[in-house]
């Protein structure tokens, strides 16, 4: 749905992003996560046609877009992280309004402004006064305003500032009924354990580079494999112990009473063979899986082994224009 090649920007002397690759699959829901200054805005603004990039290549559901703002615009709905002041119109006005900047005019703009309320399960509201209304419903609107035109690509940017607990669970469960429904999604957010929740995807930048990307599953796996298998057995720790000791792919052994740590190298089908040899050989395993990282320590793990190569490049002075 949308690749990006080598994007550069610059604010005078400082390189905001630094040659980013990234690719977002139709379908996706993609979060897009780095520290604060990583270049996540200035991505999101690109990507939406708000700002111009210095350097590099888009494409939008397979069509070149880098030097055709207008196509690219048609297929994006870009939600900012700020709703901004609309006094004195209610929700269906506010709505005509932007439908109308589309070109979508009159009993056409009124009909696509129903739609859009009810695919935000808005509907009942159309009469309330925007600014009157609570964060949690201002950011619905935001949304239905982004779909107004019939974009394929939903961008939000930090959708989650603002919110409580509940607006934020109702507004991720609106955001998976969306992707169900055929739009592809691309979020970016500090709330490292909503994002897991929420994406099917990930995308860390740092520095303004992409350190690592691709299916969530994937990624963690790869972290994990550095993890130890965390091992329990009711019965002959000996013997378990002996088992493990003699597989190439265990490199390191500890034991505390029936709980072993091994820290085994293998795939997903050695580990369950190496479950099964011991299972063989009459030990009794009350638990058997690897240790796993946070999406947290994934994200501490790339962006601080980055961080200072990135800051010591030419590019990164602290000149900030
Ligand atoms: N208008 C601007 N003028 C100068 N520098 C800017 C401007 N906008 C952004 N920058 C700089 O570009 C870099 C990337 O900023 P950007 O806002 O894209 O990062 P971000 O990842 O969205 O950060 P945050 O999470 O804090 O919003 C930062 O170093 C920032 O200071």
């Amino acid at each position: 749905m949308l690749k990006i090649e080598k994007l550069t920007k610059k604010y005078g002397k400082t390189y905001a992003l630094n040659g980013l690759d990234m690719e977002v699959k139709k379908g996706d829901i993609y979060g897009f996560v780095g520290p604060n200054g990583a270049g996540k805005t200035t991505t999101l603004r690109i990507i939406s046609g708000l700002l111009k990039s210095d350097g590099g290549d888009l494409w939008l559901d397979g069509v070149r877009t880098t030097k055709n703002i207008l196509k690219q615009k048609s297929l994006i709905g870009f939600v900012p992280d700020f709703f901004g002041v609309y006094e004195n119109l209610s929700v269906i006005e506010y709505l005509e309004f932007f439908a109308a900047s589309y070109g979508i005019y009159g009993r056409a703009g009124t009909v696509r402004a129903r739609e859009v309320l009810e695919m935000v399960e808005l509907s009942g509201k159309e009469e309330q006064m925007v600014d009157l209304l609570s964060r949690g419903i201002q950011q619905r609107l935001c949304l239905a305003r982004a779909m107004i035109h019939k974009p394929k690509l939903l961008v939000l940017d930090e959708p989650n500032s603002g919110l409580d607990p509940r607006s934020r669970k109702d507004f991720q469960l609106l955001l998976q009924r969306l992707a169900r429904e055929d739009y592809t999604i691309l979020i970016s957010s500090h709330i490292l354990s909503e994002l897991a929740d929420l994406c099917t995807s990930i995308g860390v930048i740092n520095g303004g580079v992409m350190v690592q990307q691709g299916k969530l599953e994937n990624i963690m796996l790869a972290i994990d494999s550095s993890n130890p298998l965390r091992i329990t057995v009711l019965n002959q720790v000996p013997k378990a112990l002996e088992l493990l000791r003699q597989d190439p792919q265990v490199s390191r052994l500890s034991v505390d009473e029936n709980k072993i740590a091994a820290w085994f190298s293998g795939s997903r089908e050695e580990e369950a063979y190496l479950l099964q040899k011991l299972v063989d050989a009459g030990i009794l395993v009350v638990s058997f899986a690897r240790e796993h990282n946070s999406l947290e320590s994934l994200f501490f793990h790339l962006t601080g082994e980055t961080e200072q190569k990135s800051r010591n490049t030419e590019t990164f002075g602290n000149t900030i224009g």
